[in-house]
């Protein structure tokens, strides 16, 4: 009798297991079929005893969504020759930066933010605090600053990757008068790599928790093609509705002129839009609104250079980790577009960990670090005023070290001064050159801010060589003609697009989708 028990209860056991393993089986298929899918045109990687392959250069693409690729650097970075901007100083205490006259060290012309302003103040104030900001006060021996000399030095535990995790609650960072902060910058000619662990600041590594599951990211400009309405109203009713109108006189054309100078196309691709639209109309008459739209639409696609590379060069390296910098003024959504970024990666099964290299604002840190939460990627961070580069450096350092496939850098978009925010950014790639190479600098831009997003990435171009552009608040704004202003005058490919606050309101740009999108 014992005997049969002990076999019925065997099988109830061993049946209840099955089941039990077979909706596990069901719960991990479905998970998986929810998460994004990036396709591999034939090299994705793929794990061989137990050892990720790397990707081939070609990178990959999927079906309308993003295309990642690897960046020209192999292996680890030959230290940069030094090429200092600034002459060398020989020993003796560092010496501030010197700093162009206040007039020639401001860019902006209208009121609008720009580079090195204040972000304290809101964007539709009649005129930003810029030049009433003084030049930090020299630090007084009661009042806490912040910056390298101040800066808590990390403990052993807290600078290796991988060992001991400081909670950030233990990373108080110091009270610090807005005004009195000094720009952790100094002429970098003497400055010699950082190591994990350099008494510039605390850094910590918070892990990569669990993530969020993602939106799929193929298609994604169609899906928000919607948000792009106000500049629908501009190209798709403002200048269809006069190309369908019929035959058009020279007060129509002037019109249709007016109108992409106002979507902010910039006069000189205004001038060379309407020529070819002069030209195809001459040659193909218009007699339906389809066939206005379609000479336009071609003429606008030529316009927006389908033929730039637009890959994010985000695949790793044989031994190093992608390394991207991203830049650009504060307030422009440089964080977000990092975490939303490093969202779509980690769906795609990569291994990302952020630094948060903009040390100015604590909360900059714990913005990225809220961001790394949410989307499950490690975050390496400063100290308030900890040195920016030193931030940056020991996070491609833990990110070797860790083996993750990218490192992304979140950098600071304001300082007192233009000249110490871009002597801080030269210095910060500078510095993480000296580890690995950076394979990609994403400059974001405010769509919103129009001409004066291109005043910001000449000064930005100067100091860094910018790889790619994103687009930003594409949801807010009727001037969507900035795309392709901003190709033009910089030669760089806008790379991706943001049309919105959400995590998944990221877009690879996608030239055709793009006009179509604005068509309406
Ligand atoms: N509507 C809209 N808002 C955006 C977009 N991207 C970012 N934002 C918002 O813009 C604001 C600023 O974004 P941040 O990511 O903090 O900008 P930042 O450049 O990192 O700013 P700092 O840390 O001050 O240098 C936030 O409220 C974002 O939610 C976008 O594509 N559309």
């Amino acid at each position: 009798m014992a005997g049969v028990n002990t076999g019925i209860i065997i099988a109830i056991v061993a049946a209840a297991v099955i089941v039990l393993v077979a909706l596990i089986a069901l719960g991990v298929g479905l998970r998986r079929r929810r998460r994004v899918s990036l396709r591999d045109g034939s090299e994705q990687q793929s794990v061989v005893d137990g050892t990720r392959q790397v990707d081939k250069p070609g990178g990959y693409q999927a079906s309308s969504g993003f295309a990642f690729s690897q960046g020209g650097g192999t292996g680890l970075a030959e230290p940069p020759a030094r090429t200092p901007e600034t002459p060398q100083t020989p020993a003796g205490p560092p010496t501030p930066p010197t700093e162009a006259p206040p007039t020639d060290d401001r860019t902006e012309t209208d009121g609008q933010p720009m580079v090195g302003d204040d972000a304290a103040v809101p964007r539709d104030a009649e005129r930003r605090g810029f030049t009433d900001v003084g030049l930090p006060d020299a630090p007084t021996s009661d009042a806490p600053t912040a910056g390298p000399a101040t800066a808590e030095p990390p403990t052993s535990e807290s600078a290796t990757v991988g060992r001991q995790v400081v909670e950030p609650a233990t990373v108080e960072p110091p009270v610090v008068d807005d005004t009195t902060v000094e720009p952790p910058v100094t002429p970098d000619t003497t400055v010699e790599p950082p190591v994990v662990g350099d008494a510039v600041g605390v850094e910590t590594v918070v892990p990569a928790p669990a993530r969020e599951e993602i939106a799929p990211s193929a298609g994604r400009l169609q899906k928000l093609r919607g948000r792009l309405a106000r500049s629908q109203g501009v190209f798709g009713e403002g200048v269809l509705g006069l190309l369908g109108a019929g035959d058009l006189d020279e007060e129509s054309w002037e019109e249709i002129e007016d109108t992409l100078v106002l979507a902010d196309l910039g006069t000189a691709t205004t001038t060379a839009v309407v020529e070819d639209l002069r030209a195809a109309i001459a040659a193909n008459p218009v007699r339906t609104a389809d066939d206005a739209r379609a000479l336009f639409r071609g003429v606008l696609i030529d316009h927006v250079m389908p033929e730039l590379d637009r890959s994010v060069r985000a695949l790793p390296h044989a031994g190093t980790p992608a390394v991207l910098l991203v830049v650009g003024v504060n307030g422009t959504g440089k964080t977000t577009t990092t975490g939303k970024l490093a969202r779509v990666l980690v769906a795609d099964g990569r291994r990302v960990l952020l630094g948060a290299a903009d040390t100015f604002r604590a909360a900059a840190a714990d913005q990225l670090q809220t961001w790394g939460e949410r989307v499950g990627a490690g975050i390496v961070r400063g100290a308030e005023g900890a040195d920016p580069a030193s931030v940056a450096f020991d996070a491609v350092s833990a990110g070797v070290a860790e083996g993750v496939d990218v490192v992304m850098i979140d950098t600071a978009g304001r300082l007192h001064t233009k000249t110490g925010l871009m002597d801080e950014l030269g210095k910060v790639k500078r510095v993480v050159e000296k580890k690995a190479p950076v394979d990609e600098v994403l400059l974001v831009l405010d769509a919103t801010i129009g001409q004066n997003g291109l005043a910001q990435a000449r000064v930005f171009a100067e100091v860094v060589d910018i790889s790619g552009v994103v687009l930003t608040k594409l949801d807010g704004t009727a001037k969507g003609g900035i795309v392709f202003h901003v190709q033009n005058e910089l030669g760089v490919p806008v790379k991706l697009v943001g049309l919105g606050e959400g995590a998944d309101d990221l877009a690879p740009f996608e030239p055709e989708a793009f006009v179509d999108a604005l068509l309406g």
